[in-house]
């Protein structure tokens, strides 16, 4: 439909149903357009990243409005009301320089327990919630609404530089007080010289042309003299001139697969590209220019989404969070390079985001060293001495605190933190694991890795809404939690077989080892219920995996120390 509404408000019909009265709602469809940019061998398309910009383009020719709403394609909107919400951020004073508002993502058919941590409640109501305190939360994909003129890789009006090794010192810039001389990048747009707009936009004058005017309108409204790059209010409210057919023909072109070519249309115009996590990279790139950003919770669920509710597709999902990550960090984007625009803090969690694939490593030696100390029946420390007991200590409760932060602060159930927590061990032990490789080779090797779309949910099932969880997909992420758990088992009766057969058995060693071992395992009970599959249907790959499994690792202990061994020296020795 590409119409303009018409101008005055229209009123409907009362009808002829009691309850359908149309009399006082304005029946007005809004301009519907529906496009697909082309796509052609020979060019990268570059996925959801090269799709948005296709659409800002031809959307700034058609209707050019100075803020734009972006979902995935599993997103829909259910508060029709929360549009209006983010408006006030961007119109009222300090508006002009927001770049964008973003809303929680929330989820719709995932299962009562949540198992896998679907709802990642402790990201989307804890840490997003604290960035927004910190000059604003990151873009995460869906659910965000966008000021046009951001997106163009402008600045902002007006900035604050952090100078300092923890950016203790303030720095106020104002573009439009500085000489034009000054830095290219801060110019105010009406300075920019016209000729550099093909390298930057590509050859559409049209384009080129709206991109004051969307500037213009977006600028937050003049009605108290605190608000700044303000404009009088009604610049909205204009009638459009009908769309001619050489507007479409313009916006046909600008869909094309050619019209990026030698432009900086995804180098530093428009949605980034070459990372599987562009969102988070376009934020950055927007926050580092010196653009604020705003979270914005509404109490209704502004919008909603489906998720992968299978261990599989959970983890493939999460592997490609965590492969973007890496690459963020080997790339240009790590926070190390980070402007002076960045708050210490903020810099810290961009940081952050960059790394913690990385701890995967560290978290399987943790995973690991239980069962390494039950082995060999020595204790993680030669002896239970008040120095470790004091570290041990410490550490128990400062992670107290931290769940009691989260949990208050937040307002998230114990129970959905405890999910959280197991799902942050499961996903790191396999797919942080595997992204921080796969990163690694594609430094190195230059291998690429592939977009997989997120699996959407199947048909559904009339008995059980819940079907697809119970789904199981082989895949190889599933080797590295298989083995610890299968080692600690291993551990477990390994332990308690040394301590009954010992002639002086040392039951604090085992309550050591067998505490800590134990931790493991409860972190991994919702991955081991999800290979279970529906109860009695558990997959003979499963059984095969553990079978092999432990014979491996007890051979292998067998050759570290012979059982014979072990009952001539008591257990206490390895
Ligand atoms: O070639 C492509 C590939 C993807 N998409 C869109 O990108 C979204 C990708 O998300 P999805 O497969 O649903 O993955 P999720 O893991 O659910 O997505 C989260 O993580 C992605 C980054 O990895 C972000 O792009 C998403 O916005 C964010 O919701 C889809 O919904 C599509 O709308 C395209 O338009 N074209
Ligand atoms: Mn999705």
């Amino acid at each position: 439909m590409i119409k303009n509404p018409h101008f005055d408000v229209v009123y409907g019909d009362a009808g002829d149903h009691a309850y359908v009265d149309f009399t006082d709602v304005d029946v007005r469809i809004p301009m519907f357009v529906y496009l697909s940019r082309e796509k052609r061998p020979g060019y990268d398309h570059n996925k959801k990243a090269g799709a948005m910009n296709a659409m800002v383009r031809a959307s700034a020719v058609l209707s050019n409005g100075p803020f734009m709403l972006n979902f995935d394609c599993d997103h829909y909107v259910y508060n029709c009301q929360a549009i209006r919400e983010a408006m006030c951020y961007m119109l009222d004073r300090g508006g002009d320089r927001i770049c964008y508002i973003q809303f929680p993502q929330r989820f719709e058919g995932i299962d009562p327990s949540d198992r896998y941590a679907n709802h990642n409640t402790v990201f989307f109501d804890g840490n997003m919630r604290a960035l927004d305190g910190l000059q604003g939360p990151m873009y995460v994909g869906t659910g965000c609404l966008f000021r046009r003129y951001a997106i163009y890789g402008f600045n902002p009006p007006r900035v604050t530089e952090y100078h300092g090794v923890v950016g203790q010192t303030k720095v106020p810039i104002d573009a439009h007080t500085r000489s034009a001389g000054g830095d290219e990048e801060l110019r105010p747009l009406t300075d920019h010289p016209d000729h550099e707009a093909p390298q930057r936009f590509g050859k559409s004058k049209t384009f080129v042309e709206s991109i004051a005017v969307a500037e213009y309108q977006g600028r937050p409204l003049q009605d108290h003299p605190s608000v700044r790059n303000g404009r009088p209010p009604g610049a909205l409210l204009m009638p459009r001139p009908p769309l001619d057919a050489a507007t479409v023909a313009e916006a046909v072109s600008l869909i094309s697969c050619w019209y990026e070519d030698s432009t900086e249309w995804g180098l530093r115009v428009g949605w980034i590209y070459g990372s599987v996590t562009e969102d988070v990279v376009t934020g950055y790139r927007m926050h580092n220019r010196g653009w604020r950003s705003v979270y914005c919770i509404t109490k209704r669920d502004a919008f909603r989404g489906t998720a992968p509710i299978n261990l599989t597709d959970r983890l493939h999902q999460v592997l490609r969070w965590a492969t973007g990550s890496v690459e963020i960090f080997f790339s240009k984007n790590n926070a190390l390079c980070a402007s002076r625009r960045l708050m210490f803090l903020q810099r810290m969690s961009y940081l952050n985001v960059g790394i913690y694939p990385f701890t995967s490593l560290f978290l399987i030696m943790y995973c690991l060293l239980p069962a390494l100390s039950l082995f060999s029946g020595q204790f993680i420390v030669a002896t239970l001495d008040p120095t470790f007991l004091c570290y041990l200590l410490l550490i128990t409760t400062t992670l107290i605190l931290l769940c009691l932060l989260e949990v208050k602060w937040s307002g998230i159930g114990l129970e959905e933190w405890w999910r959280n927590e197991q799902f942050w061990v499961i996903g790191g032990t396999s797919a942080h694991l595997a992204a921080v490789l796969q990163g690694l080779l594609k430094v190195t090797a230059g291998i690429e890795i592939s977009f997989t779309l997120t699996a959407k949910a199947a048909a559904e099932d009339d008995d059980d809404p819940y079907a697809e969880l119970y789904l199981i997909k082989w895949t190889s992420l599933f080797i590295p939690p298989l083995a610890i758990i299968g080692i600690n088992i291993i551990a477990m009766v390994v332990g308690v077989s040394r301590c009954v057969y010992a002639e002086i058995p040392q039951y604090s060693k085992l309550l050591g080892g067998g505490f800590f071992s134990f931790w493991v395992l409860a972190h991994y009970y919702p991955f081991a219920k999800g290979l279970m599959g529906r109860r009695g249907r558990t997959p003979t790959l499963v059984y095969v995996w553990a079978g092999l499994i432990s014979i491996t690792v007890s051979l292998l202990w067998i050759t570290i120390s012979p059982p014979d061994d072990r009952i001539s020296q008591g257990g206490i020795e390895v």
